[in-house]
């Protein structure tokens, strides 16, 4: 059975992890970095993206997390997540992990509109995926050779650049698992790939 943690330091745990059993893999929840060896991908979830970089700092999760990037193994980054992931954010001199090619902007859907639901077309996912955006950030521009999944009033809100997955909005909200399904194909595919080496 695929084995998926769900960096569980604050936000949107419970939900990945309720999302991930529900599409038959195990969820483990990560608090420690030798928790990370056993997993064959990792979800960043959605919450605050500073509370999330201290606490990384605190439990001293930060190399960790770089090399498991390093590793070459699946990593899905949402909301709070995607801004973890990212290697430049608008109005910052430095990144969090900084591994995937995308720069975002946080909180960039207007204060009015701190949460709202949108109906997404999202590539290789499929159509009207109902799509939670909580103080969302989006993807204001993307390397080359970074794919745009989904865009929402112009913006792109889903990406994915090769082991790496971003959106700006909670796939885990909603009993919707297309998004948690594709990931876990993306785990499937790179655990097959090294077993065949
Ligand atoms: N729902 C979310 O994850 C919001 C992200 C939050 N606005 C941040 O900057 O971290």
């Amino acid at each position: 059975m695929l084995k998926l943690g769900v960096l569980g330091l604050q936000g949107a745990v419970r939900e990945h992890v309720k999302a991930i059993e529900q599409c038959g893999a195990q969820a483990i929840v990560i608090k420690k970095k030798e928790e990370l060896e056993n997993v064959d991908g990792l979800i960043l979830p959605g919450g605050e993206s500073t509370t999330m970089r201290r606490l990384i700092d605190r439990y001293d999760l930060m190399d960790e997390l770089k090399s498991f990037a390093k590793s070459g193994k699946p990593m899905f980054g949402t909301c709070a997540g995607l801004i973890l992931l990212a290697k430049k954010l608008e109005g910052y001199d430095q990144p969090h992990l900084g591994v995937m090619d995308v720069t975002v902007q946080r909180n960039s859907f207007g204060r009015q509109r701190e949460s709202f639901e949108a109906e997404l077309s999202i590539a290789e996912v499929g159509e009207e995926f109902p799509a939670v955006f909580i103080r969302a950030p989006h993807i204001v521009s993307a390397g080359e050779n970074v794919e745009i999944l989904a865009k929402h009033d112009g913006r792109i809100v889903a990406a994915r650049e090769g082991q790496f997955l971003g959106c700006s909005f909670h796939p885990e909200l909603t009993e919707d698992n297309r998004m948690t399904e594709y990931f876990l194909k993306m785990v499937q595919e790179t655990k097959e790939k090294v077993l065949n080496k």
